[in-house]
This record gives C-alpha cells, sequence and structure tokens, in this order.
C-alpha cells in the first residue's frame, strides 16, 4: 500500500529544502574539495550500477579537459600572438581578375615556381599566350630556367602549360620566400542598362612574402620583374583589343573593380609586330603620311598642343581600293610606334551611339582605333537611317569581286562588288552624331590616332571627314612602277639565312625587279595580287617573272569580263561560272527572302556569322599575315 501522501503546503516545503541546501553548502564549505568530490561518488555508487560506470569512464575524460582547456588558453594566446607579428611583418598583394598582370604571374609562375607543385591546372589559351611569350622574353634574353625553343614552336597550339591550380604554393624570389595563392569565386549576376551578364568565375590571386623590414618591396620587385619580361616581350608585339561585353572583358584599365560600363575591351590578342617596311608604298604616299604621324607622336607636339589649346588628337582616312594596304599599313604603323590596336566594326550590331561612347571613354591616351570599311559601316544621320535592312558586304566578299565591276565615278570596287557579291543585310545601331560625338567630343580620347579605312570615300558623309575631325585623307592606289619594284625586290632579296635547302641566291634582283614592273600595267593591279602572284613563286624569282605575261593578261581579260579576281590570290585559276552565278544579287536575294521567311532567328544567325567572318578577316590581316 502507498503511503500516504504529505499534505505539507507548499511554503513549508520550500522552507524545508532551503534549509536542507544551506546545511549542506555549509558542510561542503567546511570540507575539502577531495572529501566533497568522494562523498559525492558514493552517493552516485549507491544510486545505480549503470551511472557508477558512466562516472567511472567521464571523470578521467572530464578532468584532462579541464586540464588541457588550461593550457589551451595559453596555446590560443599564442596563435593570436604569432597571428599579430605576422601581421606586421607579412606584406601582401592581392591581384584581380581583371588586372593584366595577373595572368602573367601566373604564366611566370608555370614556368618557373612550379617545379615541386603537385597540384596543377592546364592554362587556358590566353595563359598559354603570356607563357609562351615569356618563353620568347627568355630565349632572346638568355633568362635561366626555360630551355630554349624552335622558331616554331609557338605554332604548336595543342601545347600544354600548366598553371598553379586552386591553393597556395611557396617559392623564392629575390632571396625572399614567397606565397602564392590562387582562389576561385563566383561573380554575381549584374545588370546595367538591360544587359543581363551570366555569373561568372573569376580568379584572384595573392601574393604574400615575410618581410621583416622591407615591407611590400620585394613582393613589388617580383610584380616589377614579371611586369617587365612581359613589357619587354611587348616591344617585340603589337596588341589588337576588341569591344566585349562587360562581364567577360578584362580592361587593364578597370584594374579589377567593377566598372558600370555596359562595353569595355577585352583583353587583346599579341600579333608579332609587322615592320613599316613590309608594307609597300609609293615614296610619295609614305614618306609624308608616316612624318606626319611621327611629329604628332612627338612629345614636343603634344606640349604645343596643349599651350595652344587645341584638342591633342589625329584623324587620318586611308582610302583606296581593296588589298591596297590600308589595314596592314595600321598594323604597321601601331607595331613601329609601339601603339596598341583598338579595332572598331562599326556595322556590328552590338554598338550603340552609347556603347561606342563608353568604349571611346576607356581608350588610353595613346593608340590608334582602327575603324574598318567606314563606307559599308551604314553609319548615317538619325533622319536618314533606315527602317529596313541596310545591304553590307563582308570584306572577305568584296575582294572576291572584280575591282572594276560596276564601278561609278569616285568608288572604287566594293561599291561595284557591293551589287554583285553574296549580300547580307545588316543594322548598325550606330548614327552618325554618336561617330562624331566620339571623334571629337568633348569626353573624346585626347592623344589617340584615329584610323578610317575605306573602299568608297565619296559615299562618306562631309561632316565625318571634314578636316577638324580627319586631318589628313591619303589615297592607297593599285601599285605603281615603283611599288611593284619593290615588292618584288622585297620577297626575292633573301640573305642565306632564309634560304631553303637548294634554293640558290640571285644577284640579279634589281634588274629581275625593273623587268617584272615593266610588265605591270599602271595603277591597275593591287599590291595584295601581286604578293600572291610573287609569292607562289617564292624560291624562284626568274619563274615568276616567267609567270608574269600569263598572270597580267589573265587580270586584264578577268577585269574585262568582269568577273572574279580573287581567284588569282587563291592561285586558282578562273571560278566556273556556276559559282559565279550562285554569288550573283538574285540568288542571294532569294537566299535572303528564305532565310526571311525562315524567320528573324535564321537572319540573325547569318549577321553574326558575317560579323565574325569580317572581325576574323581583319584579326588575320592585322595579326596572322604580320606574322
Ligand atoms: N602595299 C602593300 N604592300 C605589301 N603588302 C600588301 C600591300 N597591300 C596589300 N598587301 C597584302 O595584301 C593583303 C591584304 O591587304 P590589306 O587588307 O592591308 O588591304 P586593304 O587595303 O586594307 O584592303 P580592304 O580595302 O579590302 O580592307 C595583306 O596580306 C597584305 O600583306
Amino acid at each position: 500500500m502507498a503511503p500516504p501522501k504529505s499534505k505539507m503546503p507548499l511554503a513549508k516545503r520550500l522552507g524545508a529544502l532551503y534549509a536542507l541546501l544551506t546545511k549542506s553548502s555549509d558542510t561542503i564549505a567546511s570540507s575539502s574539495p577531495e572529501a566533497v568530490l568522494a562523498k559525492l561518488l558514493e552517493m552516485l555508487k549507491q544510486a545505480s550500477p549503470a551511472l557508477r560506470l558512466a562516472i567511472t569512464f567521464s571523470t578521467p575524460i572530464i578532468l584532462l579537459y579541464s586540464a588541457l582547456s588550461k593550457y589551451g588558453a595559453v596555446v590560443y594566446s599564442f596563435m593570436a600572438l604569432k597571428r599579430y607579428i605576422r601581421s606586421k611583418v607579412t606584406s601582401q598583394i592581392k591581384i584581380g581578375a581583371s588586372h593584366p598582370l595577373q595572368r602573367q604571374v601566373m604564366a611566370w609562375l608555370a614556368q618557373h615556381a612550379l617545379k615541386d607543385a603537385h597540384t596543377l591546372a592546364l592554362a587556358d589559351s590566353a595563359e598559354t599566350q603570356s607563357s609562351r611569350q615569356l618563353s620568347r622574353f627568355a630565349m632572346i634574353y638568355g633568362e635561366e630556367a626555360v630551355k630554349p625553343r624552335d622558331e616554331d614552336e609557338d605554332d604548336k597550339k595543342d601545347e600544354l602549360v600548366y598553371v598553379p591550380d586552386i591553393g597556395s604554393y611557396t617559392f623564392w624570389f629575390g632571396g625572399y620566400k614567397m606565397r602564392f595563392e590562387r582562389r576561385v569565386h563566383s561573380t554575381p549576376t549584374a545588370t546595367a542598362s538591360g544587359l543581363t551578364v551570366p555569373a561568372q568565375e573569376q580568379d584572384t590571386i595573392v601574393l604574400s612574402c615575410l618581410s621583416f623590414f622591407a615591407g611590400a618591396t620585394p613582393l613589388q620587385r617580383f610584380l616589377e620583374h614579371v611586369k617587365n619580361s612581359n613589357v619587354d616581350t611587348d616591344q617585340a608585339m603589337t596588341k589588337i583589343f576588341r569591344p566585349a561585353a562587360a562581364a567577360a572583358r578584362h580592361s587593364p584599365y578597370s584594374l579589377g573593380a567593377q566598372s558600370t560600363y555596359t562595353m569595355g575591351w577585352d583583353s587583346g590578342i599579341s600579333r608579332p609586330k609587322r615592320k613599316l617596311d613590309a608594307v609597300t608604298l609609293d615614296s610619295k604616299v609614305q614618306g609624308p603620311l608616316i612624318k606626319d604621324i611621327q611629329d604628332y607622336l612627338d612629345p614636343r607636339t603634344k606640349l604645343w598642343y596643349i599651350s595652344n589649346s587645341i584638342p591633342y588628337r589625329k584623324g587620318v582616312l586611308l582610302y583606296g581600293p581593296p588589298g591596297t594596304g590600308k589595314t596592314s599599313f595600321a598594323a604597321a604603323l601601331a607595331g613601329e610606334y609601339g601603339l596598341n590596336v583598338y579595332l572598331l566594326n562599326l556595322s556590328s550590331n552590338k554598338l550603340t551611339d552609347h556603347t561606342l561612347e563608353e568604349l571611346f571613354e576607356q581608350l588610353p591616351s595613346k593608340c590608334i582605333v582602327l575603324l574598318e570599311d567606314i563606307d559599308s559601316a551604314g553609319v548615317k544621320r538619325e533622319d536618314m537611317r533606315e527602317p529596313v535592312r541596310r545591304v553590307k558586304l563582308s570584306k572577305r566578299k568584296s575582294q572576291m569581286m572584280t575591282p572594276d565591276a560596276g564601278m561609278q565615278p569616285g568608288l572604287f570596287s566594293n561599291a561595284g562588288a557591293t551589287m554583285m557579291s553574296t549580300v547580307s543585310a545588316q543594322r548598325s545601331s550606330v548614327t552618325l552624331s554618336g561617330l562624331l560625338n566620339v571623334l571629337d567630343g568633348v569626353r573624346a580620347a585626347e592623344g589617340r590616332i584615329v584610323l578610317l579605312t575605306s573602299n568608297n570615300p565619296d559615299s562618306l558623309d562631309k561632316a565625318l571627314v571634314r578636316p577638324g575631325r580627319i586631318d589628313k585623307k591619303v589615297l592607297f592606289g593599285n601599285a605603281s612602277h615603283e611599288v611593284a619594284t619593290k615588292m618584288f625586290t622585297r620577297i626575292f632579296s633573301k640573305s642565306p639565312p632564309q634560304l631553303l635547302e637548294g634554293e640558290q641566291r640571285f644577284d640579279n634582283i634589281a634588274d629581275l625587279a625593273k623587268q617584272f614592273a615593266d610588265q605591270i600595267p599602271l595603277d591597275t593591279v593591287s599590291p595584295a595580287l601581286i604578293q600572291c602572284h610573287l609569292l607562289g613563286h617564292r624560291t624562284d624569282p626568274n619563274a615568276a617573272l616567267a609567270a608574269t605575261p600569263v598572270f597580267v593578261a589573265d587580270i586584264l581579260e578577268e577585269k574585262r569580263r568582269g568577273t572574279n579576281v580573287a581567284n588569282f590570290e587563291a592561285g586558282l585559276g578562273a571560278r566556273p561560272e556556276t559559282q559565279e552565278r550562285a554569288d550573283s544579287p538574285a540568288s542571294s536575294a532569294e537566299s535572303r527572302k528564305t532565310s526571311q521567311d525562315l524567320g528573324d532567328e535564321s537572319t540573325e544567325e547569318s549577321e553574326e556569322t558575317d560579323e565574325e567572318d569580317d572581325e576574323e578577316d581583319l584579326s588575320q590581316v592585322m595579326g596572322l599575315e604580320m606574322a
């Protein structure tokens, strides 16, 4: 039977409990800790065997933990002190993804400091490019630790180049142990002016080094070293930049800061410099033009402009038939004066007045801005802008056309070519006032040289080419006697190391060149065609000379018939009539109609393709053909 429940009121019960606790605490206070613990354990042991077991195991652990935590505080304090001291003697430099030096540092490390690294990553093409540049530099200047490369090694597109993977590495430089850390983070999706930029993974690298008294100097020296390696390499290269959407670009001028621009310049591609004498021009054209540019670039000229409050800018229009060296000259000029080239294709439907302005704002003070085929870019006054599609000729297609076909007074061959070629429709969103604004508006960059090329200068708006905007207009004509002579001489005058096996050296090149030039009708054949003909017999000037009458006769015949001269460039002979017809306006109009019938999407696609074709052509002339 259960004992009857106590009827003691709550207040009394609490009072009793209080008295018991006070008494026990007095007992505890008067006993030693060991006695209290022993008593407690005794009580618990009697309470339950399971509890006794638990206590037996847990007590030593608890005692050990409390002992260690006493020392843990010491360890923690020591670590904090170490961190503090380290922060006082460690210097650190962070390099954001958009800074061009980041790639160069990776490339440098790939070649010099990764021998012992366990985790590596394969470099992307840009890193590979930097790495190759550095190698070439090392080869030229005899820097150690880089094996010499074959001349043609740069062409190995599939060469594997390693860079540090995500993580940290240590290396030595200038007697200091340095730490390199590569981190990757995603940039948030940004929306600016309606342009949605997809999130992108971006690299950040952090360089640090323990330097008690030198501060950040060792790191700065290291970066200087890497940069100088590249600067010297760059002396043999011309960099070519093209527009890129906000997140994809790596503007060298944004220094990692998130820019508000929707359009910027890409990270650029490096191409071997082209020499001025590789572009053969009449001396009466070349001399004054180069002198003019040279004078303009002289620092004294800049001072003079500033002191006279005249905007320090230059605009030059290079006009003439296709294949006369306008683009090549722009590339050579850049190479000669160590300027970078900023390529703009105004017919790109990605460009608007606003983005064009943004791009000009981001130009460095000394550079060449190349606006190619300005006449076919379709830039018009706002009130003249057609609501429908504009006919646009891609450069490659233009070169497939007969130079004289459909020629009107004042127009060079592209105009005729436009009538005959495969055409593509494209809209230009840049207006004339937008273009004029960037050329001479208040925000236009000072010090740059704007080169415009055109096959059809008469179609250009007078406002665009008026003095002040365009200071000089230079005709690049078909080959004169002088140009033909110079081209023959340049191609066949070889020094002994340039001779192939079994190839002989000719001492009578001057004589052969004159005989060659005598056969070239004046102002009729483009230097591009001449170059192509001569290169077809690159090792044998006599063969080139012997083949010249047929070459000239074929060109004259093709011109008379109004068919395609470009086949000679490819060395293919006359083009089949059927193919010619396939390129006719009728068939292209039909295909255009078909593509329109298929819907906007397919037309847009062809626009993109044409745009890419144009850029590819241009890059080839600017870059690959420069090599
Ligand atoms: N005057 C020249 N001297 C040496 N090579 C030339 C010359 N003109 C053209 N070429 C060669 O012809 C090719 C095409 O030249 P380029 O693109 O510079 O001509 P362009 O006048 O700009 O043509 P387009 O008007 O079609 O743009 C290049 O590979 C270049 O090497």
